[in-house]
């Protein structure tokens, strides 16, 4: 178990103890949360002044669970605080940095490759785990889908996030090392930047795939969210920037060459950069083209659809490639992977019956890309079930869904997605609006899921194609206060087998 006293700890961090409480410096402690209720004993209780609560309400909570230290930003007057209450800055950055200490500096002893950008982040990453264990590397892997030490198999950290609050991410970093991990590939969100939630993990290589507009109710303002994001490239010895992704990269380049750190820049669109691809093919079952990297040309093979997917392996070569591996070596890799579950993953079908894919797109960019990319391969109509998050989550996206669904496909399907307490009727009126004012009518609103997925799959003819998107691989939905469990492909198969034993309406 990794421990240190909470004299050191309080050198560590150049907190400040209040002697309210009294203190022993010797104390020994052995781990940190930011959340009372997973406070176990000998750990420190950090009190975050959040957007919700304020950690120091749950003070007693954490303390009755052994909590021997509490860290914040301030006790206020009256506070009972029955164990020493080490005064910092910045509680959240002591979180972080009182994690990264604990554990010893993990990612210290890792080669880290860090992702981050709007869309393709957690396919990249899969993509990039591949090809550093093809090349002989173990490596782990935190990332939305959960994450895997070097085993392979994979788990869930104890809350549903791309990138964990810092305890969880230190922690998981030890636990790749403690099973022989030399390198590590970390997912990297825009509110983990933000958040100072990997603020103590060392990347040597920073990847960005793209930046567009989401999660602007939390950044504010694009300028906000890519300050936020850029952290990332300003953080690691090398950055691989994507040439294609306009104003941002020339903001980035700068940023990513300052004191002597260095970058690749790579184009799926075969412009300007280190790592290039032209004669892109897309076919009902994979990708060719011919990757033009700094040491040669190669004919590429990608098992995967969505012309997206060339930057996201453009961007995941460039970045394995900066940590030692030789082009030749991923190219043969790249044709071996498996795909990222709920991700463009097609359905089985049987004869007669029309292509069934399931996809996680779900901002109006990546919808629009995930529509164009499959109508490329697709003979017959383009059908698109699709509906927008509720609670809290960015609502201005709405309306832009419900017009990129109904102006690329040919028929659109707006249902539920995670509405939560938010009225369902309320986000499809504004998807609904969003088609309209596009001037479509090829929609229909079904707000149950599974309904909404057995009206398209029936209705398609076998030559046309159903993309299911937003849910992707969650295995949870959101409605009103209930969460249920949930299988985007298993809803798909069963909306298949209703079809093929004749119980379509
Ligand atoms: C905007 C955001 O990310 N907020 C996160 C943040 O909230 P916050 O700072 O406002 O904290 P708070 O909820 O007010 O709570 C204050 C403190 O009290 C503690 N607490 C709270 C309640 C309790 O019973 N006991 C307790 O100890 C909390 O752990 C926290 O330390 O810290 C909380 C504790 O970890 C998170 O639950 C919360 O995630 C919210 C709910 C969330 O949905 N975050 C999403 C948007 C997110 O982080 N997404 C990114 C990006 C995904 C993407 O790119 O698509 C991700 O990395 O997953
Ligand atoms: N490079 C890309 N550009 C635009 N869209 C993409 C790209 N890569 C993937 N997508 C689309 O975005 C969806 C989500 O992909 P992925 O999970 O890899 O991204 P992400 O950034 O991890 O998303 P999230 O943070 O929401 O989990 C895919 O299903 C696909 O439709």
């Amino acid at each position: 178990m990794c421990a240190m006293k909470l004299a050191d700890l309080a050198a560590a961090l150049g907190a400040t103890l209040d002697d309210r409480s009294g203190h022993d410096g010797d104390t020994q402690v052995t781990g940190v949360s930011h959340q009372a209720d997973w406070i176990r004993p000998g750990q420190a209780f950090v009190a975050v002044r959040g957007a919700r609560f304020d950690g120091h309400s749950f003070i007693g909570e954490a303390v009755e669970a052994g909590a021997v230290v509490v860290l914040g930003e301030g006790l206020p007057e009256h506070a009972l605080c029955p164990v020493p209450y080490l005064r910092v800055p910045h509680a959240r950055a002591a979180l972080a940095d009182a994690a990264t200490a604990i554990m010893g500096r993990p990612s210290d002893e890792l080669s880290v490759v860090g992702v981050t950008g709007t869309d393709g982040k957690t396919t990249t990453s899969c993509l990039a785990l591949h090809l550093l264990r093809s090349a002989g590397r173990s490596t782990g892997l935190l990332s939305t889908i959960g994450y895997e030490l070097p085993d392979g198999v994979l788990r869930q950290p104890p809350s549903h996030f791309t990138t964990p609050e810092a305890p969880q991410v230190q922690h998981i970093l030890r636990e790749m090392l403690r099973h022989g991990a030399t390198d590590a590939v970390v997912e990297s969100s825009s509110h983990a930047l933000a958040m100072d939630r990997v603020r103590g993990v060392s990347y040597d290589v920073a990847v960005w795939t793209n930046l567009t507009g989401e999660h602007l109710d939390f950044h504010g303002t694009m300028e906000q969210y890519f300050a936020d994001k850029a952290k990332l490239v300003q953080r690691a010895r090398h950055s691989v920037l994507n040439a294609d992704d306009l104003p941002w990269f020339d903001q980035l380049l700068p940023l990513a060459t300052e004191g002597g750190r260095t970058c690749t820049t790579y184009s799926a669109e075969g412009g300007e950069a280190d790592w290039r691809a032209t004669d892109v093919q897309e076919g009902a079952e994979g990708i060719t083209f011919t990757l033009h990297a700094p040491d040669g040309r190669f004919s590429a093979s990608l098992p995967m659809i969505g012309r997206f997917n060339v930057a996201n392996a453009l961007a995941a070569m460039a970045g394995v490639a900066a940590t030692g591996v030789a082009t030749a070596e991923l190219v043969e890799a790249l044709a071996g992977f498996d795909g990222v579950a709920g991700r463009m993953e097609m359905v089985e079908r049987g004869e007669g019956e029309p292509r069934v894919i399931v996809d996680f797109a779900h901002t109006p960019p990546s919808l629009e890309k995930a529509l164009e990319t499959v109508r490329v391969t697709t003979d017959g109509a383009l059908w698109v079930v699709i509906g927008s998050a509720g609670g809290p989550r960015d609502p201005s996206k709405r309306a832009p869904l419900g017009a990129v669904a109904t102006r690329l496909a040919d028929h659109a399907v707006l249902t539920e997605e995670d509405h939560r307490t938010t009225p369902l009727r309320d986000i499809l009126e504004e998807m609904e609006r969003g088609a309209r004012e596009e001037g479509r009518t090829n929609f229909v609103s079904i707000g149950d899921r599974t309904e909404a997925i057995r009206y398209a799959v029936c209705s398609a003819a076998p030559v046309d194609t159903v993309l299911l998107a937003g849910k992707g691989p969650e295995e949870t939905l959101e409605r009103d206060t209930e969460t249920i469990p949930w299988a985007e492909i298993e809803q798909a198969r069963a909306a298949l087998r209703v079809r093929r034993e004749g119980g379509c309406p």
